[in-house]
């Protein structure tokens, strides 16, 4: 007999604009976001049976989306998070467990004549930060933060040499490269117990935020890169160290490529190795590098392989 084995639903996609006002000073904040909601629990009679009685309407999800928005911080993103999904366990008895997700965009304030403006922002073009988080009735509350779609470029300082050369290698070693990627990062929490502990945290996701950021960009920057897997790795290996709350972290890094274009054929014109001025930006194939580097003591940690998004 067929069973229903996993189940989810919700609405995705849902976008929320939130403005801030501060009428004594004129000063206005926004918070733009797009949220996922997805409930599980004691509902597989609505795929097994045509049992509605057990569905919250994804459009009344949708409208808890927007509620909890109006009546609640927006930000940080993980706290938001845990109060949209700590309403969901505690409101519907048979929905056990809750998986948001927010992406929410960088607004920067604008600058002008030097001054920060009080209403007007900047989207940091395809930056987002990023929140995913699970509550469950049983296990209390993972949060996963994460940077997405960091778009960074050097133009020196990246080797890639003394990997295996076979009868299937093409590429040359090179002590002197471009390198660019588009910066994926992710770190898991230590399990919060409920949405107390979380609210208590608070100040520590804008803290870790801005230290993982600064220490992919540091990083990237200075490091003398032997292989994208080695300068991920550091990054990291930093990131654990200057987060203690965090049981693991995540790079996934596109490795988008920058040809070299031999252009001697044109009255010998020297543009390769040491005499590289033009390139040709590759859209594809690219090469994907991964890693996930987790606590020596959360080795093994079922909380924190399972929740592995590699
Ligand atoms: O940093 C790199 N890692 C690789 O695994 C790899 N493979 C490749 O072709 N170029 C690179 N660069």
């Amino acid at each position: 007999m067929p069973f229903v084995s996993a189940a989810r639903y919700g609405k995705d996609n849902v976008r929320v604009l939130k403005v801030s006002r501060d009428a004594k000073t004129g000063v206005q904040h926004v918070v733009e976001m797009t949220v996922c909601c997805l409930l599980e629990g004691d509902i597989d009679s609505s795929y097994t049976r045509a049992d509605n009685s057990v569905v919250v309407a994804t459009d009344s999800i949708k409208n808890t989306i927007y509620i909890t928005a109006k009546q609640n911080p927006v930000h940080p993103p993980e706290l938001f998070a845990s109060i949209l999904g700590s309403h969901f366990i505690q409101k519907y008895s048979h929905i056990h467990a809750a998986n948001i997700s927010v992406i929410s965009t960088r607004w920067a304030r604008m600058d002008v004549d030097g001054k920060p403006h009080p209403h007007s922002f900047i989207k940091d073009a395809g930056e987002t930060r990023n929140a995913e988080v699970r509550v469950c009735r049983k296990d209390g509350i993972l949060v996963t933060s994460a940077i997405a779609g960091l778009s960074v470029l050097k133009s020196t300082g990246s080797a890639f040499h003394g990997f295996v050369r076979d009868e299937y290698t093409t590429l040359p070693e090179t002590w002197d490269r471009i390198l660019a990627t588009n910066v994926d990062a992710r770190w898991n929490w230590s399990r919060f117990a409920d949405l107390r502990a979380v609210r208590a945290a608070e100040p520590k996701f804008d803290r870790a935020y801005d230290l993982a950021r600064n220490i992919t960009l540091k990083l990237f920057a200075e490091d003398n890169s032997a292989s994208v897997q080695n300068t991920m790795y550091k990054m990291c290996e930093q990131i654990l160290a200057a987060v203690p709350e965090t049981q693991s972290v995540a790079y996934s890094l596109p490795n988008n490529h920058n040809f070299e274009i031999n252009l001697s054929w044109h009255k010998g014109l020297k543009n390769t190795g040491k005499d590289a001025e033009v390139y040709a930006p590759q859209s594809s194939p690219n090469g994907l590098i991964k890693c996930e580097v987790s606590r020596s003591e959360t080795r093994g940690d079922v909380a924190g392989s399972t929740r592995s998004k590699l």
